[in-house]
């Protein structure tokens, strides 16, 4: 499939209108499977479910996860400027150097997984612009990162992890959950990477002056992502298109991923069926958003990290769930029944 280049929203909103291409029939006959196989059915709960959606997606009858991308998307924010994380902005370019030299948490995850790992900083770093003042990004710099998180799936992939890295992201998370599914900063925002009271009670009011500020264009959900949302969100969303029109199902990590991604499903109610939630993070809007997408996480450890983490610790659930199914034998192999 040639790259698509976005030249303005409308043809990106083109593109995540666009019929979805998952195959019905690889599902069937990996149900159909499934029901010959040495256990009463149903039995293997969940991993039933996600054998078939790894096939529906993949357009496989026998699925495969041989190549499993994981990409971390890092970027910067404006609106850290105004106090709303624990953190300085420097230590997002000192966990990508980590990212790189293999000593961050998604490096051991991702090789637990048997992942390839792919760390992509966006725009040199360079912030966003302070969304109570400006729009994050013009509307160029906001086709650019969709496009550079579209170009980074490698179409080849069985499945994509998506994770992401920026200090201060669980603002612009929090403010573009608010503006696709309603309610202020108080019901979206969390302590991120660690704010106290004091930090959180900055937060929710700049997240409250960003979407009073940009009102007038928060019904679209593409404008809602360029005024609110920053560089590593923006990829993430293009990323996630990309692994629709490459056949590759997505899991996706915590609650800065899942917000980034939401505007696909705001733009269309089918645009997240190839993603899967990978975990419940404790920020505390992931669950509420989780359950407004309609996904019930695959897992609850209690994680907030970001980076991926959770959506390459769920992996092997997903390696589990194609062993069983392609791996047991039927009932006639096994000469039980009559
Ligand atoms: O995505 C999540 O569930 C999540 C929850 C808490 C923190 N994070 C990470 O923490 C950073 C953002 O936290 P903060 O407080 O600086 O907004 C960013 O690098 C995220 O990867 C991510
Ligand atoms: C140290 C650190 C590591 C992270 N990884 C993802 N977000 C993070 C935020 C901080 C602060």
């Amino acid at each position: 499939m040639p790259q698509p280049t976005f030249t303005d929203l409308d043809g990106l909103r083109a593109l995540c209108l666009s019929p979805l291409p998952c195959d019905a029939a690889a599902m069937r006959h990996i149900a159909d499977r499934e029901a010959l196989l040495t256990k009463p059915p149903g039995s293997l709960g969940r991993l039933e479910e996600l054998t078939r959606w790894l096939g529906e997606w993949q357009h496989r009858s026998e699925p495969r996860l041989d190549h499993v991308q994981c990409i971390v998307f890092a970027g910067n924010h404006g609106v850290v400027a105004q106090g709303v994380s624990a953190w300085p902005a420097e230590v997002t370019a000192l966990m990508v150097r980590n990212f790189q030299t293999g000593g961050a948490a998604i490096n051991q995850l991702a090789r637990v997984a048997d992942a390839t790992l792919v760390v992509l900083p966006l725009e040199e770093l360079r912030p966003t612009q302070d969304f109570t003042l400006q729009p994050a990004m013009t509307e160029e710099t906001f086709l650019r990162v969709v496009q550079t998180g579209f170009a980074a799936v490698d179409p080849a992939a069985d499945l994509l992890c998506l994770g992401e890295m920026g200090i201060g992201n669980t603002t612009p998370a929090a403010a573009l959950a608010a503006a696709l599914f309603g309610g202020t900063g108080q019901d979206w925002a969390g302590p991120g990477a660690g704010s106290d009271d004091a930090g959180m009670a900055r937060k929710v009011e700049v997240i409250d002056r960003g979407l009073e500020r940009h009102s007038a264009l928060l019904c679209d959900p593409l404008k809602a992502a360029q005024c609110l949302g920053g560089h590593e969100l923006a990829a993430m969303m293009g990323a996630t298109l990309a692994a629709r029109m490459h056949h590759i199902p997505v899991l996706l990590d915590g609650f800065v991923c899942t917000a980034a991604a939401a505007a696909l499903h705001a733009l269309h109610n089918d645009g997240l069926k190839h993603c899967r939630v990978a975990h419940c993070s404790a920020e505390p809007g992931h669950a509420r958003l989780s359950q407004r997408l309609g996904q019930k996480p695959l897992l609850d450890f209690g994680l907030r990290l970001g980076e991926g983490s959770g959506a390459a610790l769920a992996v092997p659930l997903l390696r589990a769930a194609l062993a069983c199914h392609l791996g047991m034998h039927t009932f006639a192999e096994a000469g039980i029944g009559g």
